[in-house]
């Protein structure tokens, strides 16, 4: 996939910035012949083999293929990519709602309904992902983004595909990677990793949701990384005790240490939790676009 080679500034106005990660920073941009409004996702290119700083040109061109194959209501869309010597630019869909984390931060924590809206959502979004054997491997409350948090019910969109893989059955995926506190055991154990390692971080996240804490979090990485691997977690009745049990019910099925016997995002869509809640969400929120009426 070749890159337009024309300076991104010429061709959009660059403003403040409204992300940052690792190796990428995230700014507001103009498309200055529509007046479009997107994100612009700088990305510093790993200039030497042997420096740790900077993404390889191979995945950035693997987050590339993903964005642009994919095309789902709940995942960031990409507009066209630029290349200059030491970066390539992404102009991405402007999701302007904020990230989840900050919306959570505000509400310390959900109620049920509001939780379930949330994660129907996410759930859709990672159904299309795994049906088409795409794991997003970096699912945590920064990834997932409002676009407008004045509207209700929320609509999310899940971003940051800098760590997603096709996976394909047999191959090993072990390289380390993700937040420490969203990792499923497998990762840290180095064993082979796929789709499942999703459904471990989406119940971290529902757990998240519905209480504010996060189940596995440490004073420290390696002792967070011990909670994971023994599945050391509990519900704490000063956050949940008034948590039903099919939400309670939905987690211990996502938090499961062996990845074969873990739900999938299919059986997370079946269970009574998310199905019984179909019924009080709007359809556009659940639903594909119905056909427009003849
Ligand atoms: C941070 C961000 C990323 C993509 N789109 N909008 C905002």
């Amino acid at each position: 996939v070749q890159f337009r080679q024309e300076n991104v500034e010429d061709v959009y106005e660059i403003t403040e910035e409204i992300g940052s990660g690792q190796f990428a920073v995230v700014r507001k941009c103009i498309e200055k012949c529509s007046g479009k409004v997107f994100a612009a996702k700088f990305i510093k290119k790993k200039r030497a083999r042997a420096s740790r700083r900077g993404v390889t040109k191979e995945d950035i061109e693997r987050e590339v293929d993903i964005l642009t194959t994919v095309g789902h209501k709940n995942i960031i869309s990409l507009h066209e990519v630029y290349e200059s010597n030491n970066e390539v630019v992404l102009i991405l869909e402007m999701v302007a709602g904020g990230e989840l984390f900050d919306f959570l931060s505000d509400k310390e924590y959900l109620t049920e309904p509001e939780a379930v809206a949330f994660m129907i959502q996410i759930l859709n979004g990672m159904d299309y992902l795994h049906e088409r054997n795409i794991a997003h491997f970096d699912l945590k409350p920064e990834n997932i983004m409002l676009l407008n948090k004045d509207a209700e019910p929320h609509n999310i969109k899940l971003i940051d595909f800098g760590l997603a893989q096709r996976i394909t059955p047999g191959m090993e995926y072990k390289n380390m990677h993700g937040t420490p506190e969203f990792v499923a055991p497998e990762i840290i154990a180095f064993e082979p990793i796929g789709l499942p390692a999703d459904c471990w971080s989406i119940g971290v996240i529902t757990f998240i949701l519905l209480s504010g804490c996060s189940p596995f979090l440490g004073d420290d990485k390696s002792e967070t990384f011990e909670n994971i691997t023994r599945v050391d977690y509990e519900f704490d009745d000063e956050y949940f005790a008034d948590t039903s049990d099919l939400a309670r019910d939905f987690i211990q099925h996502l938090l499961v240490k062996d990845q074969r016997k873990r739900f999938t995002i299919k059986d997370c869509l079946n269970h009574a939790w998310i199905k019984g809640a179909a019924n009080y969400i709007p359809a556009w929120v659940t639903q594909e676009p119905l056909s427009p009426p003849r």
